[in-house]
């Protein structure tokens, strides 16, 4: 597996240190590369020592990105699959449901972060265009003397179906994405949906640019949530909206038991069965027993710069929905 190029920039922790070894990368110097200056070297030391998880694994914290990759890498093709399987359909009402938080007003720019293989830009996709329809067909009522060419015209242009809203799907995998295009190809999404290959972390993408920030089940993976969290923020205009859908916390100790043994008796081994793939579905489940709480996260969205933060417990709170919005 080659890891993405941009694998270097995993060992930061703050914005001056990632400009910084980007500049050193930019320049072609390594930071642990004897011809670096002293400083550079010894931050890349402290670095190289700061320690994360994978799942329950402790690890370098640049080694994570590397190994989400490759998790991603293994289940690209199988990952919608799985998750009808090993969800038994939930996870497409937990993402609906996503949907009807968010209630896109036409023309909205959403930014779906972590986007994977389409979920949710597809979901945005079909609300906006059903939304603008309506939209049409009232407007059409009241222009009765309009001749059918006209009429015809109007439902025509793809673009203009959407009302001018777009979206654009932004994730670190490249099979991710191929799998998320060969999927839009076939199901006919083409108009007003683009592909980015990016890090959460790093967002390729101008400040204030969108009206609508998701992320969902990709926070869990990302070796710096707060750094995340920052760039989120950057990217939004101000006014706009975050919402970030994630397994979280369940309260009830019956529920809790039942989905632990769900989880680790249940989940690998459907992983190895149907995907080949035991090691990643374990991460799966440990990494979501590292995720912070629901209050534990909405503080950090906080801390982020977001304001009116709250979040909405699903089934239990196996997962939420957190929201916040760039004042
Ligand atoms: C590598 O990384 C990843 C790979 C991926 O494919 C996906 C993701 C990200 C995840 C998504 C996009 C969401 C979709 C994926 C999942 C939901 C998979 C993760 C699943 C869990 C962590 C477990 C929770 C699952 C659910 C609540 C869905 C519903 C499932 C059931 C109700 C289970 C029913 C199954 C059986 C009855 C089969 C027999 C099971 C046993 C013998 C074991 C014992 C099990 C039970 C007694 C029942 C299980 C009970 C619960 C799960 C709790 C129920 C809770 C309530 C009803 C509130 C990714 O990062
Ligand atoms: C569980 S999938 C979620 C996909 C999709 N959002 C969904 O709900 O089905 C997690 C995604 O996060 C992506 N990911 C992990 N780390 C990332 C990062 N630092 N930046 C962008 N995407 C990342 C993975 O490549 C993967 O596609």
């Amino acid at each position: 597996m080659a890891a993405p190029k941009s694998c270097a920039l995993w060992s930061y922790c703050g914005r001056g240190w990632s400009r910084a070894m980007r500049g050193c990368q930019l320049l072609g110097l390594r930071s642990s590369w004897p011809g670096a200056p002293l400083s550079a070297r010894l931050l890349s030391q402290e670095k190289r020592a700061t320690k994360t998880h994978f799942g329950f694994e402790t690890v370098p914290e640049e080694e994570k990105g590397g190994k989400v990759y490759q998790v991603f890498e293994s289940v690209a093709k199988k990952y919608d699959v799985m998750n009808d399987m090993m969800s038994l359909g939930i996870h497409r009402v937990w993402k609906d449901l996503l949907l009807w938080k968010m209630r896109p007003l036409p023309g909205t720019q959403l930014l779906d972060v972590a986007g994977g293989t389409g979920d949710i830009a597809f979901r945005f996709l079909n609300y906006v265009q059903s939304q603008h329809q309506s939209k049409q067909k009232r407007q059409l009522r009241a222009q009765q003397n309009l001749s059918w060419e006209e009429i015809a015209k109007k439902y025509q242009n793809e673009e203009d179906s959407l009302g001018g809203s777009r979206v654009v799907v932004c994730d670190i995998n490249k099979e991710m994405l191929k799998v998320g295009k060969q999927k839009a190809l076939a199901q006919g999404y083409r108009a007003g949906l683009a592909w980015v290959l990016g890090d959460a972390e790093e967002l390729p993408f101008d400040d204030d640019k969108f009206d609508i920030y998701t992320i969902a089940f990709g926070i869990r993976n990302v070796t710096h949530i707060d750094q995340a969290l920052q760039e989120a923020h950057r990217v939004l205009k101000p006014g706009g909206r975050f919402l970030c859908l994630e397994f979280s916390q369940v309260n009830n100790p019956l529920i809790s038991r039942l989905y632990d043994l769900y989880s680790f008796q249940v989940i690998p081994v459907l992983g190895e069965v149907i995907a080949g793939d035991w090691k990643s579905y374990q991460y799966l489940v440990e990494s979501i027993r590292r995720f912070p709480s629901q209050e534990e996260f909405k503080e950090m969205i906080e801390d982020a710069g977001f304001h009116k933060v709250t979040y909405e417990s699903l089934t239990s709170g196996i997962v939420a929905i957190h929201s916040g919005f760039k004042l």
